[in-house]
């Protein structure tokens, strides 16, 4: 009782939405992460074992998951954890998920865009894709494999292809975009980031990354000098590619990420649940005139229930906006012409 306690507690440290989540943990909920071996895999399979939404949780990579299944299902918690090792192993994880959450594929090097991983990651994300469609259609899956920009419409046009897509369970995750915008605008005005809120719309690379400064909470004093804004907003921008420096060669961003994917994955868990989850997310979308942008989505039992408008902006975002567009259109654009040709 009392490490389940412990556990409970240590979970609403990670969980922005602690008091929501702690009231579903009792519906069954299978739930896959496909790269669980990898730097974020490991992490990220750790905090789902540490949910008390899961029921089961399947760890599944081409290689190395027998030891992170063996490691994590140690753990006191609900989830049945469980690895899964290779091709000839992936229906068997996937069978009967409800939630798939895929940060399987290559990371950045110094000097790389998240574009230059679309070589690799892109077939990578279509045949795990394909396998979630053949193996689970119903589940909510949730893309973090870069370039997100366009993997998200692979993911798409693969299921639609396979006669599978529901738009409503197609997510691109762009929750860290959101976690680094909240800490540096807390950071700047001192403010205790638990209680800060900044919305992030877009995509999820360089200036696709558009933090809403001018609609955070608590609200910016309007005296905020323009190059303040500017310097949050660029350093957001520019968030995984600090990371990708510090860590010289060997990757990215994993431990916030975990992080990151984890409280999106517990929304989605919350709303697949019935109760109220609101995040921003890459989703297909007919708020702008793309055909995909992240904006505040309201998630429910079946994924996207509402998506949310981009809202007012400040002169300086509207500009940031106009920007983004062709740069975004392009990569949305690439995703399409992949799925086309292969
Ligand atoms: N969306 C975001 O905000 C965000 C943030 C950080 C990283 N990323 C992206 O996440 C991806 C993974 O990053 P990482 O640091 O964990 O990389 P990593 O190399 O440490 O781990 C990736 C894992 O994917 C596995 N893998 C490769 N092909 C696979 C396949 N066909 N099936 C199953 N597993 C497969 C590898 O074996 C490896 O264990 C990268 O593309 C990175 O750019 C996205
Ligand atoms: O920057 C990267 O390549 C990884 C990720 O997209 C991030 O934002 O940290």
């Amino acid at each position: 009782m009392r490490s389940a306690r412990v556990l409970a507690q240590t979970w609403k440290a990670v969980s922005e939405s602690a008091a929501e989540f702690s009231t579903r943990a009792g519906k069954e909920r299978k739930v896959a992460v496909l790269g669980a071996a990898g730097g974020i895999g490991q992490p990220l399979s750790l905090l789902m074992k540490m949910n008390p939404q899961v029921s089961q949780l399947s760890l599944y990579d081409v290689a190395g998951t027998r030891g992170v299944g063996a490691d994590v299902s140690h753990i006191n918690s609900r989830a049945q954890a469980k690895g899964f090792e290779g091709p000839d192993q992936l229906a068997d994880a996937l069978k009967g998920c409800d939630l798939v959450i895929i940060p399987a594929g290559v990371p950045r090097k110094p000097g790389m865009t998240r574009d230059d991983l679309f070589k690799i990651n892109a077939g990578i994300v279509k045949g795990l894709v394909e396998a979630c469609g053949k193996h689970c259609p119903g589940a909510i899956l949730n893309i973090i494999s870069n370039p997100v920009n366009s993997t998200v419409p692979i993911a798409a046009e693969a299921l639609r292809k396979m006669g599978v897509y529901d738009k409503r369970k197609l997510m691109g995750v762009t929750t860290l975009d959101v976690v680094r915008a909240k800490t540096f605008y807390a950071e700047k005005l001192g403010l205790d980031v638990s209680q800060v809120d900044v919305p992030v719309v877009g995509g999820h690379a360089g200036i696709t990354i558009l933090p809403l400064f001018s609609q955070a909470t608590p609200t910016m004093p309007s005296s905020t000098p323009a190059d303040v804004i500017d310097a949050l907003t660029k350093r957001t921008q520019d968030g995984g590619t600090e990371v990708v420096e510090a860590k010289a060669g060997k990757g990215s961003a994993t431990l916030s990420m975990a992080y990151a994917a984890a409280l999106f994955a517990d929304a989605c868990l919350r709303g697949m649940n019935g109760a109220t989850a609101t995040e921003c997310t890459y989703v297909e979308s007919e708020v702008t005139d793309l055909p995909f942008f992240a904006t505040k989505v309201k998630l429910g039992t079946e994924g996207v229930e509402t998506i949310h408008p981009i809202g007012s902006m400040s002169d300086y975002e509207k500009e940031a906006f106009a920007a983004m567009k062709p740069e975004l259109a392009a990569s949305i654009e690439k995703g399409f012409k992949f799925v086309r040709e292969n």
